[in-house]
């Protein structure tokens, strides 16, 4: 018997965890694969280090002076095996030294809800051993690469983001499928890294962004080499005996490759975890309440990070994991537990998550796109700034392209939604995280005065075309 029981060992199962054994209480946690889950091995780890290298190149190519010194292309192979570091090799028994010290007990099997406050865990070798937990369980299973239903499409054996992000050669075609995050991210890094490569992005380059971060990333894309294709559809795909993928359009042609990535969005890891044992149904995505209850089950099962599907980002995941693990050690205690707007044990800020998307250039990103604002009826007004024109982006490298948006709420005075879109951007996005968490009025926002010459002066243009 266990307080709490967390399936899933990603960022976000590791952090409940933490959260329950510092606040006192007993836990199990079950992972099937590797502890750190995806985002250590196959996502946002080894695929920063994919693109990191070729950045830096730009940047410095970018600076007479210092473009001189460099002399030829990335080393691809060095940059795989720096990836390779940061996915640990794919061994994990770092992450799960962490575990053991702090405090939980390590699980490895498949993890299957086996009815109320009980799970199974089958290992590798069939072993069945039967947990039963006292407070809480925690779903924190992630979710995997979602594979469209196209004709001939996984018998042509596909990469995911998983085979791209871990492997071993840089494939001299490579097709993508999709124009989101994942599509545009490894889009930037196998062209970088001297594949061919073509994006059939049937929706758009980046449709959830401010369509001006589609349009420059598109751009620096074409720039780089790459064929993006807007409006291309796949309509089906095979391999030859070769080795060739030939992904058929909707139009007719046939776009060829050594490989094609199939980057469309994610499936929720809920098909084989015993869901059908307490009434829900299996493969879905798991509906929770602002507590992060599972709803249709009678308060001790709980969903966090990718399962849920409240916002597909480690560090927001894990935020839910900190105001989770907190909660249910609240509630075993007898405790108060505050879900209210900003409280201590909510999850407001899934409303405003902030993302970074490390494509050339960086798209940054929280709160609102204006759309998005305009579509919850917000009386917003919109104000947008060349980053180019901005002293500290002039400096920071030659020719610098970028802008940056801000979505005010008229009425409230405050910022609802930024976006920036540049080289080098990430970093500023904190600043603005705090002013939409925060509700910063745009009155005190001024006396927030940004240094000079950083790109961050960016913050007193967007002030000055709004007015006050
Ligand atoms: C290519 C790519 C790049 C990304 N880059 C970024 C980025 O730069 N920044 C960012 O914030 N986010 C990024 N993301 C998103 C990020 O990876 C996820 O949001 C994050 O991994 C979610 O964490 P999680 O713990 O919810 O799930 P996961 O990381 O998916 O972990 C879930 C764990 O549960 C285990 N599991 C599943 N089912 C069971 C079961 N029944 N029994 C036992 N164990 C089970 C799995 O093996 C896995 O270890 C990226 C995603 C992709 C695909
Ligand atoms: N840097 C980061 O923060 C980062 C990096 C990678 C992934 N992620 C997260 O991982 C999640 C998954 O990323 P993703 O890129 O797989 O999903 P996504 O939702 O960002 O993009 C999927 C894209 O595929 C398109 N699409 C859907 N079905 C299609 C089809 N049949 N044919 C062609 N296009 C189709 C959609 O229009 C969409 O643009 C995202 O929520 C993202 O936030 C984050």
């Amino acid at each position: 018997m266990f307080d709490v029981i967390v399936i899933g060992a990603g960022p976000v199962g590791e952090n409940v965890a933490d959260r329950v054994a510092r606040g006192g209480l007993s836990v199990a946690v079950v992972e099937r694969e590797l502890v750190g889950g995806e985002c250590s091995y196959w996502a946002c780890m080894p695929t920063k280090a994919l693109l990191r290298s070729t950045a830096a190149l730009r940047a410095v190519n970018r600076l007479p002076g210092a473009r001189e010194a460099v002399t030829g292309p990335v080393d691809a192979a060095a940059v795989l095996a720096r990836r390779d570091s940061f996915a640990s090799n794919w061994a994990d028994d770092g992450q799960a030294a962490w575990l053991d010290q702090a405090g939980a007990r390590l699980f490895r099997g498949q993890g299957r809800i086996s009815g109320a406050r009980a799970v199974e865990v089958t290992a590798a070798d069939g072993t069945v051993t039967s947990l039963t937990a006292r407070h809480a369980v925690v779903v924190a299973t992630g979710s995997s690469a979602l594979v469209p239903d196209v004709a001939g499409l996984r018998a042509a054996a596909p990469w995911t983001s998983r085979e791209a992000a871990a492997t071993t050669v840089v494939p001299g075609r490579l097709a993508i499928v999709g124009g989101g995050v994942v599509a545009s991210e490894l889009a930037t890094a196998f062209a970088g890294l001297g594949s061919a490569v073509t994006m059939l992005a049937r929706d758009g380059v980046l449709p959830a962004a401010e369509p001006f971060a589609g349009e420059l990333v598109t751009g620096a894309l074409r720039d780089a080499g790459v064929s993006v294709r807007p409006g291309a559809e796949l309509r089906s795909a095979e391999r030859a005996a070769d080795g060739t993928v030939r992904a058929a359009l909707t139009t007719g042609e046939t776009v060829e490759a050594d490989e094609l990535l199939v980057a469309v969005g994610r499936t929720p890891n809920t098909s084989d975890l015993g869901l059908d044992r307490v009434g829900l149904t299996p493969g879905g995505w798991l509906r929770v309440d602002d507590a992060l209850r599972v709803v249709g089950v009678d308060g001790w099962l709980y969903a966090a990070g990718d399962v849920n599907r409240r916002a597909l980002l480690t560090h927001q995941g894990k935020y839910q994991a900190r105001a989770l693990g907190d909660a249910i050690v609240a509630r075993a205690a007898g405790g108060a537990v505050d879900h209210g707007r900003w409280g201590r044990h909510a999850v407001t800020a899934d409303e405003a998550a902030p993302q970074v998307i490390f494509t050339e250039p960086e798209v940054a990103s929280v709160g609102l796109t204006a759309a998005a604002a305009e579509a919850a009826g917000l009386p917003i007004r919109v104000v947008d700034h060349d980053l180019g024109a901005v002293a500290g982006a002039a400096v920071h490298a030659d020719g610098y392209r970028g802008r940056a948006r801000m979505v005010v709420d008229r009425d409230r005075n405050v910022i609802v939604g930024v976006t920036l879109v540049g080289p080098d951007v990430a970093e500023l996005l904190h600043a603005a995280t705090i002013a939409v968490v925060g509700e910063v009025p745009l009155d005190r926002l001024w006396h927030a005065v940004p240094a000079f010459p950083t790109i961050s002066e960016v913050w007193l243009r967007l002030l000055e075309a709004y007015g006050r």
